[in-house]
This record gives structure tokens, sequence and C-alpha cells, in this order.
């Protein structure tokens, strides 16, 4: 029996669990306000508190020596092929240095290498499994107008790829072979279109659909127009954390705003429908990118549990392809089997040296 630890570092929580094999034996939410982390300038100055938080949950039930995999769910490392990963001292240069962004799932490499030091036993392997950066974009996808502005394969690769699987099980078609569209609808949404088992395009939090906290693709003229009357500080909460729902109607609860549609908010209404819509034109973009042949979508994240929500976009787009929702997230799961095929020789763990 393999047993792995499982991290999953976001924003405002670390989501912890064992796996014995395949079977979750114990999970664990640890959860920050922004005054936990005030005296962290960066997200690498919040790694001693999170890695201190998550011994002491484990410490009762799983002592030094426990684990004979660590597998952190990040990060910004750069475009690199799907897979897993060792977290090895290229990496968490990479991590520490020159990260392609900030974001929490950043901390998930670094986590991963102290505690399976901490707490694995002799040889227990340091892992992230498909990345944040994973890209397999074909070239004729990256292309924009503007020369050297490319479009980028940033977002949510882990969750989707599982439901990926899901989704192709549910149909009864072979993965490698599934023409789909898949849809992560959360905090922050993002979107692919996978072809003969790659994610051939895929579409980031800014570039389509807003979501719970982030702007989707805006007009460029009154974007550049109000760039220059927000200090370069505040810009990126302007599209990152103020946007989205939390910026049209003050919250990115989207059970509160359903409640507020029950007791007739027109504004309410409005918005749900033209997140639908969005979601929709995402949709029907990468659609395109199949040439139209598609054998199914599927909706997941936490959004994805909105069965009024599946229903609206069903009613934009179900005439593309039949609608599956998988709502929540298989990130935990996700990482874990990763680890364990890796563990027993199924697949070879990559660097990323030889992508960067
Ligand atoms: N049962 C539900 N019904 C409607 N919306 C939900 C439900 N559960 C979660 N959500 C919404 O999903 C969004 C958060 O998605 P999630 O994938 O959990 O986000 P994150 O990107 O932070 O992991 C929020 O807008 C939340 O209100
Ligand atoms: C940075 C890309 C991945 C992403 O947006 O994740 P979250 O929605 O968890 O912030």
């Amino acid at each position: 029996m393999s047993r792995i630890l499982v991290i999953n570092p976001g924003s405002t929580s670390t989501k912890i669990a064992v796996f014995n094999d395949a079977s979750e034996v114990f999970r664990h939410e640890l959860t920050y306000s922004r005054e936990d982390f005030a005296g962290a300038a960066s997200i690498m100055d919040q790694l001693e508190r999170r890695e201190a938080d998550i011994e002491a949950a484990l410490a009762n039930d799983f002592p030094a020596g426990s684990f004979d995999a660590v597998v952190g769910r990040g990060g910004l490392v750069g475009p690199v092929a799907p897979g897993g990963y060792h977290v090895d001292d290229a990496f968490l240069d990479i991590i520490a240095n020159r990260p392609v962004l900030e974001h929490a799932s950043n901390l998930g490499g670094p986590l991963a290498s102290a505690l399976a030091s901490r707490l694995g036993a002799d040889g227990a392997l340091a892992l992230i499994y498909d990345p944040v950066t994973v890209d397999e974009m074909s070239d004729v996808c990256r292309i924009t107008g503007i020369p050297g502005i490319e479009r980028k394969s940033i977002g949510h690769h882990l969750n989707m790829r599982a439901v990926a699987r899901k989704l192709a099980d549910a149909i009864g078609t072979p993965y490698e072979s599934a023409r789909t569209v898949i849809v992560h609808l959360g905090g922050g949404s993002t979107a692919c279109a996978i072809d003969g088992g790659a994610m051939i395009d895929f579409v980031s939090d800014d570039e389509i659909m807003f979501s719970a906290e982030r702007s989707g693709g805006v007009p460029l003229k009154e974007f550049v127009a109000l760039a220059q009357t927000v200090p370069a500080g505040e810009l990126k909460s302007v599209v990152r954390g103020s946007a989205g729902l939390a910026g049209l109607l003050g919250t990115t609860d989207l059970r509160e705003i359903e409640a507020r549609i029950k007791d007739g908010d027109d504004k309410a209404a409005l918005i749900f429908d033209a997140l639908a819509l969005q979601i929709g034109k995402t949709i029907a973009t990468l659609a395109t990118s199949l040439s139209g042949r598609i054998d199914a979508i599927a909706l997941t994240g936490g959004m994805a549990r909105s069965t009024d929500l599946v229903a609206a976009i069903k009613q934009r787009v179900e005439w593309i392809a039949p609608i599956h929702a998988f709502g929540g997230e298989f990130e935990m799961e996700a990482l874990a089997l990763g680890a364990l095929r890796i563990i027993r020789g199924e697949e070879d763990a990559q660097l990323v040296t030889n992508y960067l």
C-alpha cells in the first residue's frame, strides 16, 4: 500500500488529504483570512505558516516517515506538457524567482518538497501534477492581432483533465479519441477544447467569460482609458478580485445572487443571464476550434452545482452538443491518482528543465 499526502493551496485555504492507494482516508481544510497573511509581501512569504499548519493538522495521525509521496497543486512554472513533475531545485528556483504569475498554487511545489523531507519515508517523492501552465495549445490558436502578444494556456488543467476523463466515461468514448469542451466555473473560470487527448485550445480567465471575481474579456479601448485613471498597483485587482460578480453585484456567492433573483432583483437576474451568455459564447468559440465536431460538453467547478445556471447555459448552447454537469472540483483525487500512477511505474514523473 502506498500512502500519499495531497496539498492544494488556494488564496484563502489549504486543502489537504491523505490517500492509501486510491482511497481517501483523511481530509482537512485550513482556512485563512486576509489578516493572517497581512505581513506577507508575496505568496512565497506564506510558505512557513502554511507548512507549520499542515504539519500540526497531520501530527496526531501521521508521524514522520508516513508518506511515499507528497503531491501539490501547482504552479505557474511555465509552459510544460501534462503529467507529473519532480519538485527539484530547478522547479523551486523558477517558482521562487520567476513564476509566470503570483498565485497561491505556486506554494504547491515548495510545500510538497518541504513536507516530503519532513514527513516522507526514505526516498519519498515530492511531485506536482498537471500544473496550472500545462500547454498543449495548437499554434493557430495562439495568434492574436498584436505581434508579441500570444494567447496563453493558464488555468484549471488539473480539474479539467479529471473531468474530461469522467465525461469520456459518461459518453462511452475513449478519452484519447473524444472531442470535448470542458468549462471550469469558479472564482476564476477557464475552458478548453480537447481533441486526441490534448487541450488544443484554451480560454483563460481574462479572455471571454467573467466569473465570480474575474473580468473575462472587456473592450480594450475602454480598458486602456480606465487603466490611465487607476494607480498601477491597483490595476490587477480591477480584473482579478474586484471584477465579475464581485464587482457587478458585490458578492462572489452565486447562491446569494440566485436568492436575490427569487426575491425579484432585476439587476441580479440580468447579470445572471449575462453570466450564462458569456459562458455559452466561450463554448461556441471552442466549438469552432474543434470545427464543430464535438461529442459532448462538460461544466465543472463550484458554479456547475447551480441547476439554474446549468439550465441557462444549456438553453444557449445545447444545440452544439450534449451538456453534462460535474459540479465541484476533483483536484484532490486527480493529484492522488497521478502520484499513484508514478509510484506504481505506470507513468514517469518528468523534469521541468526538459521544457523550460
Ligand atoms: N451549490 C451551489 N449552487 C450555486 N453556486 C455555487 C454552489 N456551490 C458553489 N457555488 C458557487 O461557485 C463559486 C465558487 O466556485 P469554486 O469552484 O468553489 O471556486 P474556487 O475557484 O474559489 O475554487 C461561487 O460563486 C459559489 O457561490
Ligand atoms: C492562475 C490560473 C488558475 C486559477 O485561476 O485558479 P483559481 O481559480 O483557483 O485562482
